[in-house]
């Protein structure tokens, strides 16, 4: 019986963590993601203010898993497959194949999975109520959205978010001599509106801390959080570290997800950036109440394909006739290289842009801004 592993039963992904004996779940493995949202919401409530308005379930979700409500909507990536490898039947015995349908199926569903585990292990470390009275502590929060806008509209240019990133998955390391610190004080000297601070260690190299030392430093520009967010948790200790937006991947939450953060978010007075990909995911993120604040990525972060002209087609039309009309800021993410590529997605409508490689490549990186867009940005 060729490519049979064993007799056995073989675990989901490799990585897969282990359950707490106490039978408290780490992670949303297997409860429904409307009963998951409602338990977050009771556990906040009491810490909180008390949240007046539920949040809406769609009718088809009540008692879907989180995996397939996410499918419902188009999501192809998982937090975990949620059965593990299929059984097989021979005679009286059965079995599972390795690796059969329990492997992640691109990069983003592997860090999806990891960012599962590191949280269930955060969480357990920093429970919730004791991370809400750090919230105590934080510095105040700095309006993102405003400081892009003021830009464009002095210089009628997109807004700079540059990126402190020392590695990513596509590109391997992109600087290896890299101080935090020192990036985001000469980003900020060249002219950037905002920065945007990697807090993946795994796959970026980067860190909460990173972003932390950042706003401890000084640095006046407001501070995205560049993390992979799935649990609220993480969204309260951004705001810990500092943090005055974050990012949400419309390719890895379920709408309800991101309704639900994004009002969390509002409550903390943070920007919340939601990140979109294809028209599909723009046409559910265009729905849900409360987005003001749009990231098209140029690049497929299944595939790693960088294309700019992604920016312009999900700006065309309907779509972005809506967006003018609720004035929703949209930002033109990845792959931006040279000042034709800011003009292009300029021309397309972004009045923002979020810029990691091209710049921290640089060994000079004041002049890699000023390379990007053609003049020296802080003069304006
Ligand atoms: O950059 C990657 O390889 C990557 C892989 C998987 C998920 C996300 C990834 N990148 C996040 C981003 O989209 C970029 O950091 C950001 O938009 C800046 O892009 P760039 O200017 O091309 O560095």
């Amino acid at each position: 019986m060729e490519g049979l592993a064993s007799i056995r039963a073989v675990p989901f992904f490799t990585c897969r963590p282990k359950r707490s004996i106490s039978g408290t779940r780490p992670s949303s493995l297997s409860l429904p993601s409307s009963t998951i949202v409602r338990a977050q919401q009771v556990a906040m409530a009491s810490e909180l203010e008390p949240i007046k308005d539920e949040l809406k379930i769609k009718v088809g979700e009540v008692g879907l898993f989180h995996n397939e409500v996410a499918a419902a909507q188009g999501i192809k990536i998982r937090r975990r497959p949620p059965t593990g490898s299929p059984k097989h039947y021979v005679g009286p015995f059965e079995f599972r194949l390795e690796n059969e349908g329990n492997t992640p199926r691109s990069i983003l569903e592997e860090i999806i999975c990891h960012k599962d585990i590191e949280v269930a292990r955060w969480r357990e470390k920093k429970p919730l109520h004791s991370l809400l009275k750090d919230l105590q502590k934080a510095p105040p929060v700095r309006d993102f959205v405003g400081a892009l806008r003021a830009v464009n509209e002095r210089t009628g240019l997109p807004g700079l978010i540059a990126e402190v990133k020392k590695a990513s998955p596509s590109r391997g390391v992109l600087r290896e001599d890299f101080n935090p610190v020192e990036i985001a004080q000469a980003y900020e000297s060249g002219g950037a509106a905002c920065l945007s601070v990697l807090a993946d260690e795994k796959y970026f190299q980067g860190s909460y801390e990173n972003m932390e030392a950042v706003r401890n430093a000084g640095v006046q520009c407001p501070l995205l959080c560049k993390e992979f967010i799935i649990d609220a948790w993480q969204i309260y200790y951004a705001r810990s570290k500092g943090a005055d937006a974050i990012l949400l991947i419309a390719a890895v939450l379920p709408d309800l997800d991101i309704s639900y953060m994004v009002k969390i978010c509002k409550k903390l007075k943070m920007a919340t950036l939601v990140e979109v990909h294809d028209e599909k995911e723009m046409d559910r993120v265009l729905r849900i109440e409360g987005v003001e604040f749009i990231g098209i990525n140029n690049r497929n972060l299944e595939t790693f394909e960088v294309d700019t002209s992604n920016t312009k087609k999900l700006l065309e039309g309907k779509r972005g006739e809506i967006i003018r009309e609720r004035d929703i800021i949209v930002v033109g993410e990845s792959g931006l290289f040279t000042p034709d590529d800011i003009a292009f997605v300029q021309e397309a409508g972004v009045k923002a842009v979020l810029v990691g490689e091209s710049i921290v490549k640089q060994s000079d990186l004041k002049k890699g801004i000023a390379q990007l867009f053609g003049r020296d940005i802080s003069l304006f």
